[in-house]
């Protein structure tokens, strides 16, 4: 799933104007500064128009009737005067205009993202199960950006076509509704011209959008590949390959710019015609004295200003429609809502760490159960731990006492209160947690490791990584605690990421330690050194982990063998063994494993 559906709703813009009102005064000057620069625009014609008609009619002139002043030489001074005032107030619009709609846009794309990402962080584990991180993070940049261009670039183009047909038209109407007319004759061409080109060319853009993520996506995997392609002397066909979606880019782009190209001489031919008719026409009218010679110059001018701009109404559009869209997609994501709500209550004293599952049923979306039926309690202090054979259930187990979804039914408690009722700082502040794939930030091993604790001191941050058999390894790393994980950051093997998260789950000195330990992440080392740690680290605290090694959990005070989502026997090492149910046959075959001859 690429994007969350697109509820009906109201329109984006009157939505983004009630969730932004604190930018509307500034949205309002933006708009004035667009109109007050595309009047200045135009008014450099009306200037020459004036200046003609001085010229031709001198006393009798506009300007003359208009100040009152006889002398030529003084009408045109101050039309010269008035030129520099309207130079100087158009260039001034402009730049505030810019500064103005640019600034706003980056404002609500800061808005935006850091609201859209606050709440995508606030959504459930499960809602960012069912969907891609590559959709998410669309709608996160792309269509936050996408937004952003249309107010920067879209919002005033848009202001600018509109004052301008409207001011010229003005001009136009108010002159002679013949050549009004003919001089918008072309319009609707120009119009109906600029869409069917914007839709023929839409495709074309698609494609090379599209060929050149197929590129992207090459050379990134290549890049990441490349000990492989040379270990499999594979650099020619990769080179090929590389050669061949360039290529494809490159036709892409060809086509695109063949068809782009075409537009503007096809459209010039329908400004020719408005502009040869004006000319003819109010020509003829100024010979035969219906139309002052100046008002004929200006209306001349005027045709050019009036038609080119128009020429720019596709690709405004369509900024205008991919602008909405994005835009609907980021109110859609912000609309999502968790399902997983916190609850405001605390724990009555301090946490002990006691777990309890009374009745549990629990599954995914609309999946059978998962766990079918699981009463379980792990009293304060002790260490308990969770077996079964794969897709038992014993991860979704761990989920539920950390909220990241819900039972269907049944009830989780955490120091007998239930778990729904707390607020996440004092469910999930009383729990450390490592979980199977451990996530290690870009940053340094210390920062890492203090992820839950951002304040603890550096001994701190040592005596949780001796504890959790770390501090062996990171001594050996070129810089030690300082040395740069996660992305980009050296790479830690299995086990050395997971002795890391248990030193960061312990650093917050947890009340409970939850544990979901990865099978393909221990290795023998690992194994024993969690084993030795997990004496050390539960001392004083409660403990449910994972097993998937049945030694790394012999000592538990009691074991919970889980079976299609039901408990199918429980009780310490000794018991179970004793017992020969299935525990025992899984003990038997790890060990009997370990014993055999490799
Ligand atoms: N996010 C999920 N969405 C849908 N189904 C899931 C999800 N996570 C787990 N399941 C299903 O739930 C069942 C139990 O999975 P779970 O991870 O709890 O088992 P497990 O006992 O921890 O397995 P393993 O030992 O392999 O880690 C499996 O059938 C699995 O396919």
């Amino acid at each position: 799933m690429s994007a969350p559906a697109v509820p009906a709703r109201h329109h984006p813009l009157t939505e983004l104007w009630s969730r932004y009102r604190a930018y509307r005064p500034r949205l309002v000057l933006a708009v004035v500064m667009s109109v007050v620069n595309k009047v200045m625009d135009v008014m450099p014609e009306l200037i020459i128009g004036a200046a003609i008609d001085v010229v031709v009619r001198g006393g009798d002139s506009f300007v003359a009737g208009v100040l009152g002043v006889e002398d030529r030489f003084a009408q045109l001074g101050w039309l010269a005067a008035l030129n520099v005032v309207v130079w100087v107030l158009e260039s001034a619009s402009d730049y505030a205009a810019q500064v103005l709609w640019r600034g706003l846009a980056q404002a609500v794309e800061h808005d935006m993202r850091v609201e859209a990402y606050g709440h995508v962080q606030s959504l459930d584990v499960g809602w960012h199960e069912a969907r891609t991180t590559g959709g998410t993070l669309a709608v996160l940049n792309d269509d936050v950006n996408q937004l952003e261009r249309f107010l920067d670039v879209g919002a005033p183009t848009i202001i600018g076509l509109v004052v301008n047909v409207v001011l010229v038209g003005a001009v136009f109407a108010v002159s002679s509704w013949e050549l009004t007319l003919l001089a918008f004759a072309p319009i609707p061409v120009i119009v109906a011209g600029s869409l069917v080109f914007q839709r023929r060319l839409e495709p074309l853009y698609a494609r090379v959008r599209e060929s050149v993520s197929v590129l992207n996506g090459t050379l990134a995997a290549n890049l990441g590949g490349l000990p492989t392609i040379k270990a499999f002397t594979a650099e020619q066909r990769e080179l090929d390959r590389v050669a061949a979606a360039s290529l494809e880019y490159r036709a892409a782009n060809t086509r695109a710019i063949r068809s782009s190209a075409a537009f503007v001489p096809l459209i010039r031919m329908a400004i020719l015609a408005g502009f040869t008719t004006t000319l003819l026409v109010g020509g003829w009218a100024a010979l035969e004295g219906r139309l002052e010679v100046g008002l004929y110059s200006v209306l001349v001018f005027m045709t050019q200003r009036l038609l080119w701009p128009l020429t720019r109404v596709g690709e405004t559009l369509d900024l205008y429609q991919r602008g909405m869209a994005s835009a609907r997609r980021v109110l859609a994501l912000l609309d999502e809502e968790a399902t997983v709500v916190p609850g405001t209550g605390t724990l009555p004293g301090p946490a002990r760490g006691g777990v309890e599952l009374r009745g549990v049923h629990a599954g995914y979306a609309d999946g059978p159960d998962v766990l079918a039926g699981i009463d379980l309690v792990v009293p304060p202090g002790e260490v308990h731990a969770v077996v079964g054979p794969t897709g038992a259930g014993k991860s979704t187990l761990l989920r539920l006492v950390l909220r990241f979804q819900d039972p269907r039914s049944g009830q989780v408690l955490l120091d007998g209160t239930d778990v729904r009722t707390l607020g996440w700082e004092a469910l999930r502040g009383a729990i450390g947690y490592v979980s199977q794939d451990v996530f290690l930030f870009r940053g340094s091993v210390r920062d890492n490791i203090a992820y839950g604790r951002p304040d603890a001191t550096d001994d701190q941050v040592r005596a949780a990584a001796v504890a959790a058999e770390a501090d062996g390894f990171v001594q050996q790393l070129a810089d030690g605690y300082g040395t740069l994980v996660g992305e980009r950051g050296v790479t830690l093997s299995g086990g050395q990421r997971q002795r890391l998260a248990l030193a960061r789950a312990i650093l917050r000195d947890p009340a409970l330690l939850v544990l979901d330990e990865a099978t393909s992440a221990v290795d023998n080392e690992t194994e024993a050194a969690i084993q030795r740690s997990m004496v050390r680290v539960t001392q004083g605290r409660s403990a449910l982990m994972v097993a998937h090694r049945l030694s790394t959990v012999r000592d538990a005070d009691r074991i919970w063998v889980l079976d299609g989502g039901r408990v199918a026997e429980s009780g310490s090492h000794d018991e179970l063994v004793a017992a020969g149910g299935a525990y025992a046959a899984m003990w038997a075959i790890q060990t009997g494993a370990a014993l055999a001859p490799r």
